[in-house]
This record gives C-alpha cells, structure tokens and sequence, in this order.
C-alpha cells in the first residue's frame, strides 16, 4: 500500500487492492464456515483450526488482516495464542476478534487483557459480526496511516530523521551485541541555495524529490535505511557493514548522481547537480553512543566540502572503535 494514498472511500476497496483476508481460528469450524459463507465478496476467509496451524498461517504472506479467534481449543487456548501473537512484533498489529460461546464477564475481561479488539458471544449474527470487522480494519488502517505519516518525509517519501533516529539506537544496541560493525554516510547536496535562487523553491523541492528516488536504490539490506535528515541532507545507514562496503556505497552514489546529470547551472564545480559526502564505520560499544558515528560522519562530510566537494571524506577515527580512513582506502 502506498502509505501516503488516500484511505479508500468505501469498505469496498481494500487498500491492498485485494478483498480482505480473515483468518479464522475454530477446532470445529463447521458452524462459522456455514455462517461465514455469507459474508460479502470483500472478504475471503482461511480456516485453522490448532495452535500450531495459526501461528504457522499467521506469518504466511499475505497475513490475514484480521483474525477471529475461539476461546476453547485443545493444547493451546485462545487467550493463550492471542498474547503469542501480540508479544510477537510481526503479528502484533493483527486485529484479533473472540468469537466465543463463553459470555461470563471474566471471560471476555480475560480476552480483552490478551490484547483482543472485540468479543463477540455465539450464537453470531452475520449483519453484526460483517460490521464489527469492518470496524476492526478500519481503523487498523487508520492508525497505520498515521503511524506512517509520523515516520516518513512528506515530500520525497523516504524515512524522515525521528524514523532514522529510531532505527539507529535500534540498530546500534543489535551491532553491539553481535559485536558487528556498523557504517553511516551522510550525503548533502552541493550549492543547493543557489539551486533554489536559479531554478525557484518549488523547482528545488523537485529536486529532492528527483535525489531521492536516485538514492533510495543503495539501500541493500532490510536493516539498511535511507533517510532525510534535514533540508538538503540525507543519510544512508549501514548496519553490519563495514568501511570497505561504506566506501563503495558512496562511489555508487557519487555515480549514480554523475549519471543523473541533474542541471545546475549555478553549482561553481560542474553544470550539473553534485553531493558531497562523509563517511563512518565504527564497532559499536557500550562507552559510546550511537551519536559518536553521526559525528564522525558528520566531520568527514565538512572535510569533503572544504576539499572541493562532489566527492567523499572518511572519517578518522582514534583507538579500536574506528576504522581509520586509511586502513578503508587499502582495503579497498
Ligand atoms: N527547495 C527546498 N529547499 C530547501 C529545503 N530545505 C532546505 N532548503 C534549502 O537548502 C539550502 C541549503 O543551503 P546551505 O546550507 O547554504 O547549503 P548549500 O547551498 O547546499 O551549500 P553547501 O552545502 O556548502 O554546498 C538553503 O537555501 C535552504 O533554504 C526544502 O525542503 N526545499
């Protein structure tokens, strides 16, 4: 789903462009199965009927988008595999509905505790139950939609800085604890004021707009991540990663930017639109915050400026935490 697409209009159109997907989870489905038959064709519906079958289907692609889940079930019971699925940050969002013949108020208080949505007593009436789930997708779309407008630029579409500092302490914790490496390069356009004072503010934001969709393409690994960071400046990082693989993402920016030749007549270097870039690799530790390989980076984007720009600076790093410029140059 595009996460900046206007929410559909009508339940009619799924945002993922396909009928909705129900997972339901019964250990005697026939009853539901003859119930849920007339369900409207925005829907299409899986059955499970064990712990083990649902916790299976639940991680299958596409996951259902809601999951209407019995109480009584032998080996596992409902609430039990309700709170596997919300401890779990991959079936977490999943809206879950009970759908139980226990109506005593411990019960249902026991479901809701389990991370439930709703609780809906048998014998179910079709109308009611159709309605309820609606509800229930709704407004798990709503709430992703604004997740993701928290997280993500409003012009170029890329992670915006509160989604890179996330995934940076994020990342940072895992790199220590696997005694991994982690690289950074931050990447800010050259001469950009005067690009606005040629082109105008709205050809600029085109701009970056444009280096956006350019820059995007070097993010190789789901842990990598691509983001603006502020007005003019973007960052790339690399978990994982070391500096003989940071250098050859900056080489690749720096080409693919020279390939683009974006024109920028003002630029006083080339006639055409130019970055320039610091680059950091660190091994992350519990004496240093993830802020240090920022700074790092940071410094190393103010050497590459002042040496003329539309090129690269690896930062210097003392003492065993870094890797210094030189030893990435010979490495590579
Ligand atoms: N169009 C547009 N311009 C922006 C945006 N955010 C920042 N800018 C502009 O980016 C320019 C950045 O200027 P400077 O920090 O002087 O940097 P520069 O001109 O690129 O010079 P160097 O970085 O030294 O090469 C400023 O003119 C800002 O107004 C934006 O969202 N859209």
């Amino acid at each position: 789903m595009d996460i900046f697409s206007a929410r559909p209009a009508s339940f009619k159109d799924s945002s993922a462009g396909r009928p909705y997907h129900i997972l339901v989870v019964d250990d005697s489905p026939l009853d539901l199965h003859f119930l849920l038959n007339g369900l409207s064709d925005n829907f299409v519906v899986t059955f499970a009927s064990s712990a083990q079958e649902t916790l299976c289907l639940v991680n299958q692609f596409p996951q259902p988008d809601i999951i209407l889940l019995d109480v009584v079930m032998p080996e596992m019971d409902g609430f039990e595999i309700c709170t596997r699925l919300k401890n779990d940050e991959n079936t977490q969002n999943i809206p879950v509905i009970f759908v139980s013949g226990l109506d005593a108020t411990v019960d249902k208080t026991k479901g809701f505790n389990a991370g439930a949505v709703d609780y809906i007593t048998k014998p179910l009436e079709l109308e009611e139950l159709e309605a309820r789930i609606q509800t229930h997708i709704r407004l798990k779309e709503q709430s992703q939609y604004l997740e993701s407008m928290a997280y993500f630029d409003p012009l170029t579409r890329v992670a915006n800085r509160r989604k890179y500092n996330e995934v940076l302490q994020r990342e940072w914790a895992r790199c220590i604890r696997y005694h991994h490496q982690m690289s950074m390069v931050i990447i800010d356009i050259d001469f950009f004021k005067e690009y606005n004072d040629t082109y105008g503010h709205s050809e600029g934001d085109n701009c970056l707009i444009s280096v956006a969709r350019l820059l995007e393409v070097t993010v190789g690994r789901p842990t990598d991540i691509f983001a603006r960071i502020g007005g003019e400046e973007f960052v790339l990082l690399l978990p994982d990663c070391n500096a003989v693989g940071a250098v050859q993402k900056a080489e690749k920016i720096l080409e693919i930017l020279a390939h683009a030749q974006i024109p920028h007549e003002n630029s006083h270097i080339e006639n055409h639109l130019t970055v320039s870039l610091g680059v950091a690799t660190m091994h992350p530790s519990h004496g240093h915050s993830a802020l240090s390989l920022f700074q790092a980076a940071d410094d190393a984007l103010f050497s590459a400026k002042r040496d003329g720009r539309n090129q690269f600076a690896i930062a210097e790093i003392e003492g065993n935490l870094g890797i210094t410029g030189e030893q990435a140059r010979q490495h590579h």
